[in-house]
């Protein structure tokens, strides 16, 4: 995990709005009115840095540098293989492809706190690798009121993805918790953003290796120990 500048990033939000930035208000306005939405990043990040992120993690499963992931912090941590089954590596951002990356969410991030002052202070970000098989059980990202993750952001790097390879993740009404109200599949450059505390949501088992990152805009400044989501 990596706590980004917070004095570079408010001397980035001085700057006025371009129109390159304008794709920003449509995710800004997405998140206020119904909580999430899905998009298509890959010609803003480019697909050679896609290519080069994509090979980072192959790069990690081949290693063997992916921890088995768990769910809660501190004594109520474990890592329960009925609710979720993936396996993670924390970014640090110190990877060229990280690096370029970071300064992409860094732009999310400081566009998002100026569009909905939601006061997002930094960002922490994972590699995740789903097996044939494996899902991640319906949840939420943060616990209400504790206002630490606010903000979910997941990034596919899977390319040739196919109706019948699973692993999308579904995502639930926030008003109505057992209406599902999307389901994207993880095809290599699509995004989802969702508001971490409000917005269920699951992945369905995947038929096949399933490549992402997970990251989350956070309001808090000091960092919780690292004992899980
Ligand atoms: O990979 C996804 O689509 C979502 C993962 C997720 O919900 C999480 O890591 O909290
Ligand atoms: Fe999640």
């Amino acid at each position: 995990m990596t706590i980004v500048s917070l004095a570079k990033a408010d001397l980035a939000a001085t700057g006025p709005d371009t129109s390159d930035q304008q794709w920003l208000d449509h995710v800004a306005d997405d998140l206020s009115e119904r909580g999430w939405l899905s998009l298509d990043l890959s010609s803003r990040l480019g697909e050679e840095l896609l290519a080069s992120l994509r090979r980072e993690v192959d790069i990690l499963e081949k290693t063997a540098a992916l921890e088995r992931a768990g769910v809660g912090r501190g004594t109520g941590f474990t890592r329960d293989r009925s609710v979720r089954r993936d396996r993670i590596a924390w970014m640090n951002g110190e990877t060229p492809e990280q690096q370029q990356l970071f300064s992409a969410l860094e732009e999310i991030r400081v566009g998002l706190n100026r569009r909905l002052y939601l006061g997002l202070q930094r960002f922490e970000a994972h590699y995740a690798s789903y097996q044939p098989g494996d899902f991640y059980r319906r949840h939420l990202d943060s616990f209400r009121g504790r206002a630490s993750r606010v903000v979910s952001l997941v990034l596919y790097l899977n390319e040739g993805w196919r109706p019948g390879d699973g692993g999308e993740l579904q995502v639930f009404n926030r008003e109505s918790p057992d209406e599902v109200c999307g389901r994207v599949a993880p095809e290599s450059g699509r995004a989802v953003l969702f508001l971490s505390e409000e917005v269920p949501h699951e992945v369905l088992p995947a038929q096949r290796t399933r490549h992402s990152i997970a990251c989350w805009f956070r309001q808090d400044v000091v960092p919780v120990p690292l004992t899980g989501v």
